[in-house]
């Protein structure tokens, strides 16, 4: 089996890739090089880590090679973990005005952004997933609305949202970073790649 050297990191979403590239140039290097496969991946419905396991295996027949995917939910605790993997349709349809409604009959405003990492070697083998996750609330927007829901979402222990905070300050405390840092910790125990001759 050829030795690892490159993984394609396959996803629709180009803040998400900014993001994760950003994590990864701020000195939490994965061990192998990571490239961008813009691919339209399907919608799939399920629990997250069945998601993202699936999401991964079509991504790796497509690349026909090592890839890594993500899927991201929004959870509103008082709503049994819902909008969850389904966030991409609620906030389509309802905006951001429309998802704090949601909650209006609700005390309860707590959620959590959860990140789930699948990664495979290659097409036939069997993901493995990490979860990342930061517990928060949803408050009325505040901050630009450059990436889905950051508006909304204000991380427990700070009183900016997510989309008011400095980039660099996110990539600390991500649902991303925490699930991509659990990526990195067992890609470091797969074997290096051979050098080139
Ligand atoms: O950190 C984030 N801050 C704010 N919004 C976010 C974040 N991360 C994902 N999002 C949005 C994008 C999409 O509306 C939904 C997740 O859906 P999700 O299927 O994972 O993303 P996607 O379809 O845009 O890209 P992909 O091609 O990787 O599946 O939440
Ligand atoms: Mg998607």
């Amino acid at each position: 089996m050829p030795v690892l050297k490159e993984i394609s990191f396959a996803t629709g979403n180009a803040n998400k890739l900014r993001e994760v590239v950003a994590i990864l140039e701020a000195g939490h290097p994965l061990p192998f090089k990571v490239k961008a496969a813009n691919l339209d991946l399907p919608e799939l419905q399920g629990e997250p880590e069945a998601i993202a396991m699936e999401k991964c295996r079509m991504a790796a027949q497509q690349v026909g090679g090592a890839v890594m995917v993500e899927d991201t939910s929004l959870c509103f605790n008082a709503c049994g973990g819902l909008p969850g993997p389904y966030i991409k349709w609620f906030l389509a349809k309802l905006g951001h005005d429309g998802l704090n409604r949601m909650l209006v009959g609700f005390e309860d405003k707590s959620a959590y952004a959860q990140c789930v990492f699948a990664f495979t070697p290659g097409p036939g083998v069997e993901p493995r997933v990490f979860v990342g996750r930061t517990e928060g609330r949803v408050v009325p927007a505040r901050g630009g609305g450059t990436f889905g829901w950051d508006p909304i979402f204000q991380p427990d222990g700070f009183d900016t949202t997510f989309a008011e905070m400095d980039k660099q300050l996110k990539n600390t405390i991500s649902h991303r970073y925490r699930a991509l840092d659990q990526l990195r910790k067992f890609l470091m125990a797969m074997p290096p790649p051979e050098q080139d001759a």
